[in-house]
């Protein structure tokens, strides 16, 4: 008798599943939020978000031998259900982390020129030194620009004198400027980020602070943000993710500056690389060769190539390529239709994302004397043409 297919249920939102997963089996796709327990009764992998919860409830008494998650958090898988049930599991980690880097940077530049302050005048804070915090670090760092570091997890199994290049998190809000936080959201242990930063840590910041989540909403006790905005005009806040997403509470957004609907790591390359990732992940789990390519999934950018002039500031091909107020914009129009509509506007917003491409799609053709600091915010550079 022929083996029956492979039944893969996925999130309808994972791009390149027709290219990598359909030729394993029969590909079955759905809203990421509808995911049940009946879809995944006879299936083998489950591929997911991050916003369906992945727990016992949904797994037990399924057929599922594998679960991928195209994202970097994991906190919406419960990892020790799936290890008591022995299901194979993936994430992909570091997928997204140069686009979320380039949410920061394209945030920071922004608010410089909106602001008009020198960002090498400022220190930068970043809570959380991972795959997203490090690669910040190295590339402000390049740039120039001073940067404080936490992570205690981190810092514990460090080498004594590289982990004297770490602060603890109350010297980093006392002393930055900018605090920017990339952290996983983690619930226990004593290292828990579930509201880190909350009434009393939050009373640390500085006058004038910047202060940005990319990470996880409930990082931040969102209530707390609020009635600390409330009295404190000072603050400038940039949300991309929000405690109930994909509610948004829309007091807290009428005090933050740039509010984005969580889509920091919504490059085509890091989506692409996430589906990339569980496929290998996939072939490993179960000994098959990877038949696929990744440079086959990743079209080329419409513009590839940008020539400036000697004048030119850092600003201008970073807003070419991402201007975090287009997503503010959208996501306050989605806030102004009525209050239960709103969280389907997020989704929407999310599902329907434009294409956005990583700064290391678009050589800059430029002066000599210019390549190193454009090149040092990440961008290939070249010789301008004559
Ligand atoms: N807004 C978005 O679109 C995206 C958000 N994310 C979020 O960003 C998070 C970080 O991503 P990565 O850097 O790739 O993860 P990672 O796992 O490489 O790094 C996280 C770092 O945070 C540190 N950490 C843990 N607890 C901490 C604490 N209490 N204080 C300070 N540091 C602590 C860890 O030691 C680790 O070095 C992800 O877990 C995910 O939740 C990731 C991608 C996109
Ligand atoms: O990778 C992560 O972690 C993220 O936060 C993703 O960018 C979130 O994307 P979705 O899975 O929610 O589409």
């Amino acid at each position: 008798m022929k083996p029956a297919p492979l039944k893969i249920v996925a999130d309808e939102n994972i791009p390149a599943l027709e290219t990598l997963f359909a030729p394993l089996g029969e590909l079955h796709t759905r809203p990421g939020r509808a995911i049940c327990r009946d879809d995944l009764l006879d299936a083998d992998i489950l591929l997911v978000r991050s916003i369906t919860p992945v727990n016992r409830a949904l797994l037990e008494g399924t057929s599922v031998r594998f679960v991928g998650t195209a994202t970097i958090g994991t906190d919406h898988i419960d990892l020790t259900a799936l290890a008591e049930l022995g299901i194979g599991f993936s994430s992909a980690p570091g997928c997204n982390a140069d686009a979320v880097v380039e949410y920061v940077l394209s945030v920071l530049l922004h608010l410089a020129e909106e602001q008009a302050f020198d960002l090498w005048g400022r220190s930068v804070g970043i809570v959380g030194v991972g795959n997203v915090g490090s690669r910040l670090a190295a590339r402000l760092q390049a740039l120039g620009i001073r940067t404080l570091l936490c992570d205690p997890p981190r810092q514990r199994v460090m080498p004594a004198a590289q982990a004297a290049h770490f602060c603890s998190l109350e010297q980093l809000l006392n002393e930055a400027d900018i605090v920017s936080l990339h952290t996983p959201l983690t619930r226990s242990g004593e290292d828990a980020t579930w509201h880190l930063l909350q009434g009393k840590t939050l009373a640390m910041l500085q006058p004038d602070t910047i202060l940005i989540n990319a990470g996880r909403g409930p990082v931040i006790d969102n209530r707390a943000l609020l009635e600390l905005a409330l009295q404190r005009d000072d603050l400038t806040l940039v949300l991309d993710v929000w405690e109930d997403e994909p509610a948004v509470d829309p007091a807290l957004a009428a005090r933050v500056r740039i509010a984005t609907p969580h889509i920091a790591g919504y490059s085509l390359e890091g989506k692409l690389r996430g589906t990339w990732m569980l496929y290998q992940a996939w072939c490993a789990f179960c000994g098959t060769p990877v038949q696929q390519s990744f440079a086959q999934l990743l079209p080329l950018a419409e513009v590839t190539e940008m020539q400036l002039t000697e004048k030119a500031g850092l600003l201008s091909p970073v807003r070419m390529l991402y201007d975090p107020f287009r997503d503010d914009r959208a996501l306050r129009a989605s806030l102004a239709a009525p209050q239960q509509q709103q969280k389907a506007a997020f989704d929407q917003l999310r599902k329907q994302y434009p294409v956005r491409r990583e700064f290391s799609a678009l050589t800059l053709r430029l002066p000599t004397d210019q390549q190193p600091i454009f090149n040092a915010l990440g961008f290939p550079v070249a010789d301008a043409k004559k």
